[in-house]
């Protein structure tokens, strides 16, 4: 455990009428501390999640395009709207990780190309050993997980991993976290909507489904309780669902 609280930092907050602050939850952040090495953050799709997670991951001095803080290189959109927002409180502090997202891992991906072109012998060795375009997008995301992370002490940012990895694959990432989590030199902060991922033991889960940010169980979570309805009942499940369509 290494970032131990977020805070905002309310005195330079002069606009709360525009965005990040418009987003309930962030409207309603003050603080959040992180007790367990494993964090994730739910909530419905535009809650805030990954823009409290970016605003991490920038006080971490991390590329907001994905990666760390040897990765430079430029993508549009890297900037965060929170990030300037915050403080972060660490014990010790890391300056070793990685911010992952899904949604610009391509960008991520060319700039190794385009490091393994500048050096003949950058040789992807901590990504699998070959390009992470010539691997499939959860390959790519296993590759990196598995050769990129743990070594030293890290924190690793990881916005919605899931969206690459097959249930088969998602088990195989709980493994591999276990495995680092254990090691005592790694920790994670996680925006998912995998109700695989959530069931981690004993990880702290924070909602962004009220007007501040508030931890709850697993059990609790919309993700156990929808998916295990489904799987429970699925044929009385799609009726219901299905009644008055017309
Ligand atoms: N630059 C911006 N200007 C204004 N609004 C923005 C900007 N960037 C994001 N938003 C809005 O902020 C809200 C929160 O977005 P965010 O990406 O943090 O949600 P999220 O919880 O991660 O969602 P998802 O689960 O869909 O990834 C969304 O309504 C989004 O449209």
């Amino acid at each position: 455990m290494f970032l131990r609280s977020m805070t905002l930092l309310k005195e330079k907050v002069t606009d709360r009428q525009s965005h990040p602050f418009t987003i309930p939850a962030i409207r309603g952040f003050e603080r959040l501390d992180f007790k367990h090495p494993v964090t994730f953050f739910v909530g419905e799709n535009g809650s805030g999640k990954s823009t409290l997670l970016e605003a991490i991951a920038d006080q971490c001095g991390f590329n907001l395009g994905g990666g760390g803080r040897n990765n430079v290189y430029d993508v549009d959109a890297s900037q965060s709207a929170l990030g300037n927002f915050i403080r972060l409180s660490w014990l010790p502090r890391v300056t070793q990780g990685f911010f992952l997202r899904a949604e610009s891992f391509y960008h991520f991906a060319s700039h190794l190309d385009q490091l393994a072109r500048e050096d003949p012998t950058f040789r992807y060795q901590a990504y699998g050993g070959k390009s992470l375009h010539q691997q499939s997008h959860g390959e790519s995301f296993l590759s990196l997980f598995i050769n990129r992370f743990g070594g030293g002490k890290g924190i690793y940012l990881l916005d919605e991993p899931e969206a690459a990895l097959s249930p088969a694959r998602q088990l195989a990432f709980l493994r591999i976290m276990h495995g680092l989590v254990k090691g005592g030199k790694s920790q994670f902060i996680i925006a998912t909507h995998s109700p695989i991922l959530l069931g981690f033991p004993g990880a702290h889960i924070y909602s962004f489904d009220s007007s501040a940010v508030e931890r709850i169980s697993y059990e609790e979570t919309e993700h156990y309780q929808i998916t295990k309805s489904f799987l429970n009942r699925t044929d009385k499940f799609l009726e219901d669902l299905f009644r008055d369509e017309e």
